[in-house]
C-alpha cells in the first residue's frame, strides 16, 4: 500500500477516500524539521495552508508522486522544485470559492458596523451605542483587485447590496467584466474611486506589496480595505501607519505576511476599525468537505495511475479526453523509447507528427509521453509526465510538433523522428481497433509489429538465407522467437526485421548478428 501523509487538519471524508488505496498518517503538529525527516517515507502528502513545502522539504520527499493542496493557493509549495522532481501538484480551484467570498462580505459588513468590537464591548459588560456608529455600503464603490472566481462572486453579492463595482484585473477581458456588470478599470482609477477595496489575486512576485504606502496615498480618505487573499499583497507596516494617521478608516485581514501572526505584531494593538481573523476564509463545513473530497480523489487517482483533474504543474485532462488519449499515451511512450534506443546516442531534435484523430490541441500530453519514452532509458523512473518536458529542455532536445488531421490507414498515428549524434532514426505507430498498439514503420520500412518487452531489430539486405542464419544463431543461444516481421520497400533491396523475443539477448550475440554477411546493423530494444 502506498503511504499518504496528511499534515494539516483535513475533513474526515478526505481521509476516508485516501484510505481506500493507501495507508494514511495524520500528523498535524510536525515541526518543519520533523516534516523533512518523515517525508521520504511517503508517496503523497495532503496539506492546507499550514504546512510549508519549501524547496528543502520537497527535495526530502524523494518518493512523493503527488502533493495535494486542499484549497486554492499553492504559494506554500515550491512548485518548480516539485515539477523538476516529477511530483504532480494538485489543488481544489473551486471548493472554497463561496466560503472565501462570503468571508469577504462578512468582513466588509463587520468593518462597516464595528460588529466584532461592539460584541466584545457588550460581552465586557458595557452598553455603549455611541462608539459604534457605522456606515452603509449601499451606493458605495467597491474596488475588487483580481476578478477571478472569488472576486466574481464577491462582485455579484456586492451588486445585490446596491454597490457600484470597479475591478482591476489585467488578465480579464472586458466582455467577461461586462457580463458580470463590473467596470473594468486601471489600478490607479480604482484606488482613487473606491470606498472599499478588496483583494482576490494570487501572491506572486508582481503582487508582493501591491498595496504599499505610495498606493495608499492616492486612495480616498476614509477608504476601507479587506484582504482575504494572501498576506504580503498588502505592506502591513504601511497599512498600520495609514490606520494610525486616519487615512484608512478600517482594515479587515484574514491573511498575513507571516502566519501564524506573531504574538507581538503591531496589528494586534490597533483599534475597533481593524478586524483580524486567523486565515478563516475557507473554514466552512461545506468548503472543507468540498476541498477534502476534491483533493483526496485526485491523490487516490494519481496513486492508481490515473490523471489528476486540477494539476497546477501539468495540463489537466478531462476524464473523457483521458480515456481517448490513454492508448495513444502508451503508444507515444513506447515509440519515444524505441526511437531513443535506435538513435543510440545524443538526440538533439525530436520531430513529433500527430495524425488523424489526435491532431488536435488536446493531444499535447501525447508529445510529453513521447519525450518521457525517449528519456526513460537514461533517466528510468526519474522521468514522468510532470518533468519530461523540463528534462528534455535541460538536455537541449528541441521538439518540433506537426499536426495533420487527415486520416490515412489508421484513425490516429504518431510519427517520431530523432536527429542526433548518430544520424536520423524514425518510427511510426498506430492503434489497431481502440487500444492495441502497433509499430507500423521503422526508418520508412513498413511493418506491423505488436511491441513486446524484448525485440531484436536488424537492418539487412533482403536476400535468401539471412533470416535463417539469424534464427539459427538465436536458437544456438537458446533465445526463443515469439514472432517475426520483415519490412522492405523493394525485392532484394534494404529491409528491416523485427523479432519479438521471449528472452534477453546474451552478451556477444548482437556482435555475431551484425557480422552476418548482408546485415548492416542490429539493435536490441527493451521496452
Ligand atoms: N483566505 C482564504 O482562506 C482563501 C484565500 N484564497 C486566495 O484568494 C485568491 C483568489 O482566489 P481565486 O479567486 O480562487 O483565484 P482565481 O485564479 O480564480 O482568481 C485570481 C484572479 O486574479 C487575477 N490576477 C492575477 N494577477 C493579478 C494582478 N497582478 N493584478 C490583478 N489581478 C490579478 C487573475 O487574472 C484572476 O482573475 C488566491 O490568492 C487564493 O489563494 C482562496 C481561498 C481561500
Ligand atoms: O486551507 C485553508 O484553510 C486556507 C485556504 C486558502 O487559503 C486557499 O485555498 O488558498
Amino acid at each position: 500500500m502506498p503511504k499518504v501523509l496528511v499534515s494539516d487538519p483535513i475533513d474526515q471524508v478526505g481521509i476516508d477516500i485516501l484510505s481506500q488505496v493507501a495507508t494514511v498518517d495524520v500528523k498535524t503538529t510536525l515541526s518543519p524539521e520533523e516534516l523533512i525527516q518523515v517525508l521520504p517515507e511517503y508517496d503523497a502528502i495532503m496539506i492546507r495552508s499550514g504546512t510549508k513545502l519549501t524547496k528543502e522539504a520537497v527535495e526530502a520527499g524523494k518518493n512523493l508522486k503527488i502533493i495535494g493542496r486542499a484549497g486554492v493557493g499553492v504559494d506554500n509549495v515550491d512548485v518548480p522544485t516539485a515539477t523538476r522532481m516529477g511530483i504532480v501538484v494538485v489543488n481544489s480551484p473551486e471548493g472554497n470559492t463561496i466560503a472565501a467570498a462570503e468571508h469577504t462580505i462578512a468582513m466588509m459588513m463587520s468593518l462597516s458596523r464595528f460588529i466584532p468590537a461592539a460584541n466584545a464591548s457588550l460581552k465586557g459588560g458595557k452598553w455603549d451605542r455611541k462608539s459604534f456608529t457605522g456606515v452603509e455600503v449601499y451606493k458605495k464603490t467597491l474596488g475588487i483587485l483580481g476578478l477571478g472566481k472569488i472576486g466574481s462572486h464577491v462582485a455579484s453579492v456586492a451588486k445585490a447590496l446596491g454597490m457600484r463595482i470597479f475591478a482591476y484585473d489585467p488578465f480579464l477581458t472586458t466582455e467577461r467584466a461586462e457580463k458580470l456588470g463590473v467596470n473594468l478599470v486601471e489600478l490607479e482609477i480604482l484606488l482613487r474611486e473606491a470606498d472599499y477595496i478588496t483583494l482576490h489575486l494570487p501572491k506572486t512576485k508582481d503582487t508582493h506589496h501591491l498595496i504599499n504606502a505610495d498606493r495608499i496615498t492616492i486612495m480616498k480618505d476614509g477608504v476601507r480595505i479587506i484582504n482575504c487573499a494572501r498576506g504580503g499583497i498588502i505592506d502591513e507596516v504601511a497599512i498600520a501607519e495609514a490606520i494610525k494617521s486616519g487615512k484608512v478608516a478600517g482594515i479587515a485581514l484574514d491573511v498575513f505576511e507571516n502566519e501564524p501572526l506573531e504574538a507581538e505584531s503591531g496589528l494586534r494593538e490597533l483599534g475597533a476599525n481593524v478586524i483580524l481573523t486567523p486565515h478563516l476564509g475557507a473554514s466552512t463545513e461545506e468548503a472543507q468537505t468540498n476541498v477534502a473530497v476534491d483533493v483526496a480523489e485526485q491523490i487516490r487517482d494519481v496513486l492508481l495511475g490515473l490523471p489528476a483533474r486540477s494539476a497546477v504543474n501539468i495540463p489537466g485532462l478531462r476524464p473523457d479526453v483521458w480515456q481517448k488519449l490513454k492508448p495513444y499515451l502508451q503508444l507515444a511512450e513506447m515509440l519515444g523509447n524505441l526511437v531513443g534506443q535506435l538513435a543510440g546516442g545524443r538526440v538533439d531534435n525530436l520531430d513529433v507528427k500527430l495524425q488523424g484523430e489526435i491532431a488536435n490541441s488536446e493531444s499535447q500530453p501525447v508529445v510529453v509521453a513521447a519525450l518521457k519514452g525517449l528519456l526513460s532509458p537514461a533517466l528510468r523512473e526519474r522521468v514522468n509526465f510532470v518533468n519530461a518536458s523540463i528534462e528534455a529542455k535541460e538536455r537541449g532536445i528541441r521538439v518540433t510538433e506537426t499536426r495533420d488531421p487527415s486520416v490515412e490507414d489508421y484513425s490516429g498515428s504518431i510519427h517520431l523522428t530523432a536527429h542526433g549524434s548518430q544520424g536520423q532514426q524514425s518510427v511510426t505507430g498506430a492503434l489497431l481497433g481502440k487500444s492495441e498498439i502497433r509499430i507500423t514503420s521503422i526508418n520508412g520500412f513498413p511493418i506491423n509489429v505488436a511491441p513486446t518487452h524484448y525485440m531484436l531489430l536488424t537492418l539487412h539486405r533482403d536476400m535468401p538465407g539471412i533470416i535463417g542464419r539469424i534464427g539459427s544463431l538465436l536458437g544456438n543461444f537458446n533465445v526463443n522467437i515469439a514472432s517475426m516481421q520483415v519490412g522492405r520497400r523493394m525485392v532484394r533491396g534494404e529491409a528491416v526485421m523485427v523479432l519479438n523475443i521471449d528472452d534477453p539477448l546474451p552478451s556477444g550475440l548482437l556482435d555475431e548478428i551484425v557480422h552476418i554477411q548482408g546485415v548492416t546493423d542490429a539493435f536490441v530494444v527493451k521496452l
